[in-house]
C-alpha cells in the first residue's frame, strides 16, 4: 500500500464550531477513498485541507510523510490536483481552458488529456461554453489531469451530472485510477460510493467513525 495522506489530530473551527474535531485517519496513496457522510459532516472541509485550500486551526497533515505545511503549495497542488462539485468554464475555447492548468502545454499534450477522460481531441477548438454538464466537467478532470497528479480530489465530482454522465465520469475515474492515479472521492450516495471505491471512511459530524474496505 502506497503511503498517502496522515491526518493527525485534525481540527477546523468555524464561526465557534468544530467543523473537523481532531481527525486522525490515514488516507493511502492508491485506489479510491471514499469520504462518505450526510451534508454538513464535514467531507469537504476535510477534502479542501488535502491541497491546502484550507488549513486546520491544529493538527498536522503528512502527505508521503511530509508535513503538507512545509510544501511548496503550488507544487503539492501539481501533485494533489481537484475537481470541484461544479464544473467551471473559463472564457474561451477548450484548450484555453487547459492552458489555464499549464501555459506551457502544447497542442499533443492536451489532446492526450482528452483522451484520457475519453473526449475526442477535436473539441480543443470548441468554445467551452458550448459543451454539455458531462463533457464540461470531463474537461474540468482533463484539467487537473495535465499537470500529471498523483492524486485526485474529487469533490462529489457527479452532483451536477444526470446519470449517465454521471455514469460515465465514474468509469473514467476507474480507469484513471486502475492505471495508477489514486482518487479520494466525497460523496454522498451510498450507491455511487459502493461503485467506485476500493474503502469508504464514514464521515459524521466532523470525525471519521467508521473504516470499511469494498469487496471488489
Ligand atoms: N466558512 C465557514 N463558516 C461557517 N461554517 C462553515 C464554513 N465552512 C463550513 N462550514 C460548516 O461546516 C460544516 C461542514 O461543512 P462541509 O462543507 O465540510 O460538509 P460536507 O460534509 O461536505 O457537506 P455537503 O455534503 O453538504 O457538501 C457545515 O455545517 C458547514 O455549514
Amino acid at each position: 500500500m502506497t503511503r498517502g495522506f496522515e491526518l493527525r489530530d485534525v481540527s477546523v473551527l468555524r464561526a465557534d464550531r468544530r467543523v473537523l474535531d481532531e481527525v486522525h485517519v490515514d488516507i493511502p496513496g492508491d485506489g479510491v477513498t471514499a469520504l462518505w457522510g450526510d451534508s454538513g459532516a464535514g467531507k469537504t472541509t476535510m477534502l479542501r485541507l488535502l491541497n491546502r485550500l484550507d488549513v486546520p486551526d491544529s493538527g498536522t497533515i503528512t502527505y508521503q510523510g511530509t508535513d503538507i505545511a512545509e510544501l511548496d503549495v503550488h507544487q503539492h497542488r501539481r501533485r494533489v490536483g481537484m475537481v470541484f462539485q461544479r464544473p467551471v468554464a473559463f472564457a474561451g475555447t477548450v484548450a484555453d481552458n487547459l492552458a489555464v492548468a499549464a501555459v506551457d502545454s502544447d497542442r499533443d499534450a492536451m489532446a492526450d488529456a482528452l483522451r484520457r477522460v475519453s473526449l475526442e481531441p477535436d473539441l480543443l477548438d470548441r468554445d467551452a461554453d458550448s459543451l454539455s454538464g458531462g463533457e464540461l466537467q470531463r474537461v474540468c478532470l482533463a484539467r487537473t489531469l495535465i499537470t500529471e497528479p498523483e492524486t485526485l480530489l474529487l469533490d462529489e465530482p457527479t452532483s451536477a451530472l444526470d446519470e449517465r454522465p454521471a455514469r460515465a465520469f465514474e468509469d473514467t475515474v476507474l480507469e484513471l485510477t486502475g492505471r495508477g492515479l489514486a482518487a479520494i472521492w466525497v460523496g454522498h450516495d451510498e450507491a455511487q460510493v459502493e461503485r467506485v471505491s476500493d474503502r469508504v471512511l464514514v464521515v459524521r459530524d466532523g470525525a471519521v467513525t467508521a473504516q470499511r474496505e469494498e469487496s471488489a
